[in-house]
């Protein structure tokens, strides 16, 4: 296919970091709840030439010092500990309850390289930026948005995040956090709630029983951070046009005034339509249009993973948005390659829409803009 495509968008230009290594991805491999998916992504990503385009940066390991730069001590030193355990009975349950290990968070052995390795890994992106050796940094691995100061949580052990952009802080004095998962962000906000430094924006499913249960409109940030973070709840059934809308004229309306400096978008694929978490009907469509319009910003952007466990779907979603970064045209059908059965019955690049019921209304999602772009004003 051609190097840039006309009807393409052209973000040729742009110096692509792609962080990756054969450790890093099988260690994510071995990650509860997505064992496995780090694989399926990096061989579409590979299979359809993209590393041609992109600067590839392997890895570090996230260092303790670094780590406990957010996480608590006693957290990382439990983590470390239950880190060689292979008989998961030797744990003592009260003490693993309360540094969040249960069943979304299961204690593993090894469990504490892998988070280390994949906080790493997200550092080495911010590093890249802060050090001007590419515009865009992605970390497929990262984006473990729910891991608070001294617990797991959702699925994230240490929250790579957090860390980044305490790395991004170190050049940038502001910074725009966008949350695309279909679980609101929590970790990064309550890491940031409070600094007018960070702004996070979280799109989010947002419903009665829904994990975490925190992301309301009314959730603005505290003290010198009120109104630096801001969320937008969704119902179920939210289709591509509706979600770009939203999240275009949030988007907008926050950096006219708040002119961040640098750009960090977690990109979780569960928001898409035949994800198991069955909630959205999202398509690479409107992932692809957020990252364009992010984008489009020419800002120091670190592009990471999240949440997504429907393992062909992420990767469609993933390599699109490589693609979108490098400037290139993918095929319409997916390429033989290890994993092309996972791609069946349509073997195509392309999601299909789900059509689940749309619960959102439009009036609904414009107050809700229409708000967010009143607060907006009040950023100093
Ligand atoms: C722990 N939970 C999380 C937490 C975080 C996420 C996430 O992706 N965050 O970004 C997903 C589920 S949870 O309680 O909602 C669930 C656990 C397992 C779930 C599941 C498993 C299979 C099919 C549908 N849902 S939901
Ligand atoms: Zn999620």
């Amino acid at each position: 296919y051609s190097r840039v495509d006309p009807e393409v968008k052209n973000h040729g230009e742009l110096r692509v970091g792609y962080v990756y290594s054969k450790e890093l991805i099988d260690a994510c491999n071995d990650l509860p709840r997505i064992a496995g998916r780090a694989g399926v992504v990096h061989s579409l990503i590979e299979t359809l030439g993209l590393l041609a385009d992109v600067i590839t940066i392997s890895p570090r390991k996230g260092k303790e010092e670094e780590i406990q730069r957010f996480h608590s001590t006693d957290f990382i030193e439990f983590l470390h500990r239950i880190n060689s355990v292979s008989d998961e009975e030797k744990v003592n349950t009260e003490e693993a309850e309360l540094y969040g290990l249960s069943y979304d968070c299961p204690v593993q052995e090894g469990i504490y390289d892998c988070a280390a390795l994949v906080a790493g890994a997200t550092l080495t992106a911010a590093e890249a930026l802060c050090e001007g050796i590419c515009d865009v940094a992605i970390n497929w691995c990262g984006g473990w948005h729910h891991a608070q100061r001294s617990s797991a949580s959702g699925f994230c052990y240490i929250n790579d995040i957090v860390l980044g952009i305490l790395k991004l802080r170190e050049t940038f004095s502001r910074i725009v956090y966008v949350d695309l998962d279909l679980h609101h962000g929590d970790g990064v906000e309550d890491a940031f709630s409070t600094t007018p430094h960070v702004l996070t924006l979280s799109l989010h499913k947002y419903s009665p029983g829904f994990f975490p249960g925190t992301g309301a409109a009314s959730d603005v940030g505290l003290r010198r951070g009120k109104f630096y973070s801001v969320n937008i709840p969704l119902m179920d059934g939210i289709r591509d046009a509706q979600y770009y809308a939203v999240f275009k004229r949030v988007m907008s309306s926050v950096c006219t005034v708040y002119q961040p400096q640098a750009i960090v978008c977690q990109c979780g694929a569960d928001g898409l339509a035949g994800d198991p978490m069955g909630a959205f009907n999202l398509t690479e469509v409107s992932y692809s249009d957020c990252l364009h319009h992010i984008l489009d910003l020419k800002l120091p952007t670190l592009v990471l993973g999240g949440g997504g466990y429907s393992y062909s779907n992420t990767a469609r979603c993933w390599a699109h948005l490589t693609a979108v970064a490098v400037g290139r045209k993918l095929p319409q059908e997916v390429p033989d390659h290890r994993y092309y059965m996972d791609y069946s019955p349509d073997f195509e690049m392309n999601i299909q829409a789900g059509n689940r019921p749309d619960l959102n209304k439009d009036e609904e999602l414009m107050d809700i803009c229409s708000r967010v772009a009143g607060d907006s004003e009040l950023l100093s």
